[in-house]
């Protein structure tokens, strides 16, 4: 059955260019409540093991060391069909593919550096949020 939250992460380059607020205004407009919000510098080790599902692809090493040049902003999100819907929020993951109005259009720069991440499925979107928070973190009511 699918949940009504997903998890999201606003990634280094958006941080660094200041466009944190206006992400975090927009997710807010369109409806998504923030169960759960910190700020993280991750490790090269965190960095790989978040994204262990491409350790083998060609962009992983480059990809390690740019989700570790700054700080990111991780969010669990809650909002009907949240998975889907923020997938289609965010828009294709190259930004010049992606629909205009989208978060990536909008403030993403390259393939790589993006401007946010949306995960693909319930799954994938609980393990996620477990990796940044804690039950208790996760446990607010809205
Ligand atoms: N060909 C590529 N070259 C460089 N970086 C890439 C490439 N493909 C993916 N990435 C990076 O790896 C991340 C994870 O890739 P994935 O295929 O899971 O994309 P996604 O599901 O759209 O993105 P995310 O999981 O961040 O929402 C991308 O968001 C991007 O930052």
């Amino acid at each position: 059955m699918p949940t009504n939250r997903t998890f999201t992460m606003i990634k280094p380059d958006a941080v660094a260019d200041g466009h944190s607020g206006a992400i975090i205004q927009q997710i807010e407009s369109a409806g998504y409540k923030i169960v759960a919000i910190k700020k993280v510098l991750l490790t090269k080790e965190q960095a790989g093991q978040f994204y262990a599902i491409h350790k083998e692809r060609p962009f992983f090493e480059s990809l390690c060391n740019y989700m570790t040049s700054n700080v990111i902003i991780p969010m669990v999100l809650e909002k009907g069909n949240a998975v889907q819907d923020f997938r289609t929020f965010i828009g294709s993951t190259n930004p010049e593919l992606a629909e205009a109005g989208t978060i990536r259009k909008q403030f993403a720069k390259s393939m790589e550096a993006n401007a946010i991440h949306g995960s693909d499925s319930d799954e994938n979107a609980e393990i996620e949020g477990k990796f940044f928070f804690s039950e208790k973190e996760l446990e607010q009511r809205l």
